[in-house]
């Protein structure tokens, strides 16, 4: 594929692999961006819109977006500050997926417990920016200067093996579950920041022609995001309960409220938070609701 045969499409670069790769295929078809990935092939053709998606690794997606090479990006908020590109790129949505918080890591059998007893030792990562800002800092508190202040190396991965072979004191790296860590005999002292996966467009308007395209794409993924954290709640209620129905069920704008064939019942439909539909139906039951009903979406615009 050449570059010509993108012919003024829109490029989306969507990580190739890892972590974030399945939940961005899934957001993709619920977004009805239709393509066929080629094997091997980086870059490939929407069918159903002038889209192209460009495969990437995930820490290459912000410099890509923020100079403009690519119009649209979905990536970890962690690889953009990484990558220095948070003035050149603006998130446009958070996605919900991607959770996870870049922890400072030490041996837990071992002398050191604070991030101060840490500093100035030798600590390992992949995210050199982002620990080195962070022990920055720390040296800067505890007045470090030169051959006193904390050495950080970069290794592209395996992060948690630097303890036990002897090569770090302490890491800077991503825990999700914090079985990776635990698992290499290692506990959390601080963290230096939380992250999720992004949608981010670049800053510079290098075309223009594709801003309303963009607007589109980025309210099909909301949707398909908001339809995954809210459930549609239906329930009945008596009439006269119907003002500690709504507080319990407010709704996004306002609950529909629909009559019955018994004067004395009206029938109630509200969005309700998926994390929270356990707990609503509860104090519905408890105020004598019935016929209380959960229904998932399976995509909206609200
Ligand atoms: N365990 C995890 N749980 C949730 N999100 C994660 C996890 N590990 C990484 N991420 C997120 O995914 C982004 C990309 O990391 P990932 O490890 O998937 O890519 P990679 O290192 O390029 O791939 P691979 O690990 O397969 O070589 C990270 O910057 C972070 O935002
Ligand atoms: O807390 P957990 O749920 O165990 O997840 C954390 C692990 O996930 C990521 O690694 P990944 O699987 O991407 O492998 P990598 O180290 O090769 O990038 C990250 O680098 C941690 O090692
Ligand atoms: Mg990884």
């Amino acid at each position: 594929m050449n570059a010509e045969s993108l012919d003024g499409r829109l490029l989306f670069a969507i990580p190739k692999k890892g972590r974030l790769y399945e939940k961005c295929i899934e957001l993709l078809a619920g977004a009805d961006i239709q393509f066929r990935r080629h094997a091997r092939l980086d870059v490939c053709l929407v069918k159903n819109h002038p889209i192209a998606l460009v495969f990437l690794p995930a820490a290459d997606i912000p410099s890509f977006v923020g100079k403009g090479n690519v119009d649209l990006g979905i990536t970890g908020h962690d690889v953009i500050l990484e990558a220095n590109m948070q003035a050149h790129v603006s998130e446009e949505l958070r996605l919900g997926f991607g959770k996870c918080a870049l922890q400072v890591q030490v041996p837990e059998a071992g002398p050191i417990k604070t991030v101060q007893q840490l500093a100035g030792k030798r600590v390992v990562t992949s995210f050199e920016v982002l620990a080195g800002e962070y022990f920055g800092r720390v040296d800067a508190e505890l007045q470090l200067a030169g051959d006193a202040k904390t050495k950080i190396e970069y290794v592209g991965g395996s992060v948690e093996a630097a303890c036990a072979l002897g090569l770090a004191d302490g890491i800077v790296d991503l825990v999700e579950s914090g079985d990776t860590m635990r698992a290499a005999g290692l506990h959390a002292i601080a963290t230096v920041l939380d992250t999720e996966a992004v949608l981010i467009k670049s800053k510079e308007q290098k075309h223009p022609q594709h801003a309303s395209l963009i607007r589109l794409i980025t309210s099909r993924i909301a949707g398909v995001i908001a339809a995954g954290r809210y459930v549609v709640c239906e329930y009945n209620v008596r009439r006269d309960k119907v003002h500690d129905a709504t507080a319990i069920t407010p709704g996004r704008r306002a609950p529909t409220i629909s009559p019955l064939d018994d004067e004395e019942w009206v029938a109630v439909s509200a969005m309700v938070l998926k994390k929270e539909a356990a707990d609503v139906m509860d104090r519905l039951a408890a105020i004598g609701a019935e016929d209380i009903l959960i229904f998932n979406l399976d995509n909206c615009r609200v």
